[in-house]
């Protein structure tokens, strides 16, 4: 799987990612609310911006297949990651309107645009590899979580956000992209020794900066 190869290249940064205070914080129930709140607001506007990058992937698309996949996509993220983001933060007393008027953070704003970046100036796979972090990386995060000893649902602040990222409709939606990644990877002859690839070093830098720019999300949630 193109994934856990590429995990495998970068495993300081994606355990940073995966395993960051800040998720260790929210699991725990510790996560101080000014943080959480702040999260909040800069992931609307980063969600939006996200299925921007999901709607180049259909504009990139050469297979009918992909066409349909990204599709699929841009639609799980607008009409069930966003409404449901939209009803969570309304019981933390945020409105859409609050959100929408949220000024962007550097750092988010620096993450959404380098992977449009790398969709503009790359070709699918670039731009798959790219969006990879966010959409795979939220699923294991939400895995790892609830098999961890250490997260408290009961009287957790943030349950509910465990439960999203650890639900079976996200976590399909992952196991979608993940499935896409190979084929898009597959139809460029990478498929199988993976590394041997002469796209590979670049593939590997683009997963690596997307994956530091997690890091840097979380690293922004947590500074209010
Ligand atoms: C920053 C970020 N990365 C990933 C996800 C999961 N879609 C998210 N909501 N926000």
């Amino acid at each position: 799987m193109l994934f856990e190869a590429l995990k495998a290249e970068c495993p300081q940064e994606w355990e940073g990612y995966v395993t960051h205070p800040f998720v260790r914080q929210l699991a725990a129930g510790r996560l101080p609310e000014s943080c959480f709140r702040h999260y909040l607001k800069q992931d609307y506007v980063f969600l939006l911006h996200y299925a921007r990058a999901y709607a180049l992937a259909v504009v990139k698309s050469d297979a009918v297949e992909d066409l349909k996949q990204s599709a699929a996509l841009v639609d799980l993220l607008l009409n069930t990651e966003v409404p449901l983001h939209l009803k969570f933060s309304a019981r933390w007393g945020l409105s859409e309107s609050e959100l929408a008027a949220t000024p962007e953070a550097d750092a988010n704003r620096l993450y959404t645009r380098y992977v449009l970046d790398r969709g503009m100036s790359g070709d699918l796979l670039d731009l798959l590899v790219a969006l990879a972090p966010c959409a795979l990386g939220y699923a294991e995060i939400g895995r790892r979580l609830m098999a961890d000893p250490d997260t408290r649902l009961e009287g957790n602040p943030y349950r509910e956000w465990l439960e999203l990222y650890a639900g079976t409709e996200f976590q399909e939606g992952a196991a979608v992209a993940a499935t896409q990644l190979d084929r898009v990877a597959a139809r460029r002859g990478i498929e199988g020794e993976v590394t041997r690839s002469g796209r590979w070093p670049d593939l590997v830098a683009t997963f690596r900066t997307a994956t530091r720019l997690e890091i840097g999300f979380w690293e922004m949630g947590l500074n209010p």
